[in-house]
């Protein structure tokens, strides 16, 4: 399983540059490598401008989804489209899309932990859904959102519904980098997955962020690391099988006592 992860600088408040700039990279790359997966960074149609989001996205809505069903049927190659800010009727929510090489759109996610840090909740709606497996080339895998990777139970939840890979989309700051790799390692080595992330480069609103965009295996080893500061590629074959060979090695899921572990879900 052939996979892409941009790692790209993204044009504050300007969609149509940002697509722009995804078509040209996602032409090169399939024509020099032939991907199956590409995969896109958090909010990369306008980065984190959140005062100014609703103006800019009234407009842009059906015209990235058209772009990124045309994109990968055109391209032939899966997308992972890392998440757009999208408005519906009860406000703004932050919303990965699941693309197949068809260009069908097979599953949205929207983030749920919005980052109090960052006053998310005076400009975005955390997702009510719970997380979900997709299928892409007949594997089972999932998405988180960037503040998402600090709780554990969502890639928990994706690796019982069987996930063999888990995506994690970002726009992490460099002032927490060291959470960014730590996190994606335990998560990596807890649920025996492959965890492969896409985070954004470059500042905004006095913001600088980590790239370090990664794939790590199931055995917890980062296989590849893209640089702090530069627009990169991060292209990796996955060797998906290790997933159950690691699992038969360290059996953890056969050795889990879930009756024992105390409910958490009354809120
Ligand atoms: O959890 C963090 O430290 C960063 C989270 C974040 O920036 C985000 O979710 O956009």
């Amino acid at each position: 399983m052939k996979i892409a992860s941009y790692q790209m600088d993204i044009v504050p408040g300007n969609p149509s540059e940002n697509r722009k700039k995804i078509k040209m990279w996602a032409e090169q790359i399939c024509k020099e490598q032939q991907p199956d997966i590409l995969v896109l960074p958090e909010m990369w149609t306008t980065a984190y401008t959140l005062p100014t989001l609703e103006v800019t996205i009234k407009p842009d809505k059906d015209v990235t989804e058209l772009f990124l069903e045309d994109l990968a049927s055109k391209l032939n190659v899966n997308i992972v489209a890392g998440s757009i800010a999208v408005e519906e009727d009860d406000g703004i929510y932050n919303r990965s899309y699941i693309l197949n090489r068809n260009g069908q759109i097979i599953y949205t996610y929207d983030k749920i932990h919005l980052v109090p840090m960052l006053d998310e909740h005076l400009y975005l709606i955390g997702g009510r859904s719970s997380v979900q497996v997709f299928e892409l080339e007949g594997r089972k895998m999932g998405i988180i959102i960037c503040y998402d990777l600090r709780f554990p139970e969502l890639v928990r939840s994706l690796a019982l519904q069987g996930a063999e890979v888990v995506f994690v989309v970002a726009e992490w700051p460099m002032a927490r980098a060291n959470h960014w790799e730590v996190l994606q390692q335990a998560r990596a080595i807890e649920n025996q997955l492959f965890v492969v992330s896409c985070n954004r480069v470059g500042t905004y609103d006095e913001v600088e962020f980590a790239g370090n965009s990664m794939v790590i295996n199931p055995w917890g080893d980062i296989v590849h690391k893209a640089s702090s500061t530069r627009e990169e590629t991060i292209s990796v074959s996955l060797k998906l099988d290790e997933v159950s060979r690691i699992r038969k090695d360290v059996p953890v899921f056969s050795s889990r006592v879930p009756k024992l572990y105390v409910e958490d879900n009354a809120n």
